[in-house]
């Protein structure tokens, strides 16, 4: 099981108040296994999940197979397809893995499933990430929360923790 990359991060953060506290695990090669428990707090239809919020959830998967490549990226292209409504109470199993690599470019593909994770897609998502510096976060972000989150203790910990060479 990964830490979360930064403890204030909406899909996985544990210090988010409100965030998906997602758990992702390391897969073969360079792919990841997360789990998103759908609650009340999700919906966009009554009993529904909100469909912006899977593709978050599979995004936050996707990004976090990019970082095991060994670089931070960002996502610029992200297509979802939703097959079925997903019901708050289940829960979603993500796997996401990378399809390619060249360059900068890192070419993505996820699924999400209900009821376990050999049971039918209702997600799916195909993406493209960018590798980018850390100086993307400190020009387009704010220094101090960068500044913030390398101060953490376990700062170490987390990259060593995405150290693994798939
Ligand atoms: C101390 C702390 C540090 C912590 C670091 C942690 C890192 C994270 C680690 C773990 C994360 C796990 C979880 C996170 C998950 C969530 C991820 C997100 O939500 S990210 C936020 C949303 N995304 C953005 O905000 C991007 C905004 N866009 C940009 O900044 C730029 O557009 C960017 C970087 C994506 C590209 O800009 P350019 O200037 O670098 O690159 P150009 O030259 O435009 O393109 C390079 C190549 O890519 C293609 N390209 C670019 N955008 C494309 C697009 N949208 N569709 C198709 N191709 C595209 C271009 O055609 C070009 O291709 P050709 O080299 O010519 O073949």
């Amino acid at each position: 099981m990964l830490p979360s990359h930064y403890r204030r991060c909406y899909g996985c953060g544990p210090d988010h108040g409100a965030g998906l506290r997602m758990r992702l695990t390391v897969g073969q090669q360079a792919s990841i296994h997360a789990q998103l428990e759908v609650t009340d707090d999700h919906q966009g239809a009554p009993g529904l999940a909100h469909g912006g919020l899977l593709a978050c959830a599979l995004d936050e998967a996707l990004g976090t197979v990019a970082w095991l490549l060994g670089t931070p990226a960002v996502t610029a292209r992200l297509e979802t397809e939703y097959l079925t409504p997903v019901p708050v109470g289940s829960v979603l199993h993500i796997h996401a893995r990378c399809t390619g690599v060249t360059g900068r470019k890192i070419s993505l593909v996820a699924e999400g499933r209900r009821n376990g994770p050999t049971g039918s897609p209702a997600v799916r998502a195909t993406a493209l990430f960018l590798a980018v510096d850390l100086e993307h976060f400190t020009t387009h972000g704010r220094v101090h929360d960068v500044a913030q989150a390398m101060a953490d203790p376990d700062f170490d910990t987390i990259r060593r923790a995405f150290g693994i060479n798939p």
